[in-house]
């Protein structure tokens, strides 16, 4: 017999979503703070990398990949989530992704022999619709991204599930249809010692 769950009551183990963390005003001085550091233009959306670089032709960490520390207004941010109970790991890689109005980010599991098993997301600017899918049964479960969002993926949600976001200018959840706007996400990760 096949089960067909409705969307809203799947859940996905090993993923945490912590609502509106970041306060507006915090987001505007994290948003001025990136903006003030150079963008690299290799991928149809703009990204910043930290700590060490990850190579998105090869899908992996190149052979010379670290860079450097995390900015110190990351480990504050991350300082604050962790004596907030928010995340207990240490992470020494950040990506920031830039999303204008129709882009998205396709399927992925994150690089299983590059990073550890938490990965650890903060939402600013924008909302949007993220989607998690699991790959043995392609169930999906939309997860809305509002702007200071927290979001936390492990164990199964983040091995046994994919997560990308649409490339399209508004997501509609729940009779309600969101306007996308510039979204800026921060994921943080732990390179793994190969
Ligand atoms: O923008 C996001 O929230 C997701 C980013 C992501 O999945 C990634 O960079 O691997
Ligand atoms: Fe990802």
């Amino acid at each position: 017999m096949l089960f067909e769950f409705p969307t809203e009551e799947l859940t996905v183990p090993g993923l945490r979503h912590f609502r509106r963390r970041v306060t507006p005003e915090m987001q505007t001085e994290l948003l001025e703070t990136i903006d003030r550091s150079p963008w690299q233009n290799e991928l149809r959306r703009r990204v910043q990398q930290y700590g060490y670089r990850y190579d998105y032709r090869r899908k992996g960490l190149d052979v010379e990949a670290r860079i450097g520390p995390l900015p110190d207004w990351s480990l504050e941010l991350l300082d604050r989530f962790r004596r907030e109970g928010l995340t207990d790991s240490t992470f020494n890689q950040l990506i920031i992704n830039e999303y204008t109005p129709g882009q998205g980010i396709s399927f992925h599991v994150d690089c299983r022999p590059c990073f550890d098993d938490t990965i650890f997301s903060i939402s600013l600017g924008s909302p949007c619709i993220l989607t998690m899918r699991q790959v043995s049964s392609n169930a999906t479960k939309d997860i809305l991204l509002e702007p200071g969002d927290v979001l936390s993926m492990s164990g199964e949600a983040r091995y046994d599930w994919q997560h990308g976001i649409a490339a399209r200018k508004t997501d509609r959840t729940q009779g309600r249809v969101i306007k996308r706007g510039r979204r800026v996400s921060l994921t943080f990760r732990r390179v793994l010692d190969n």
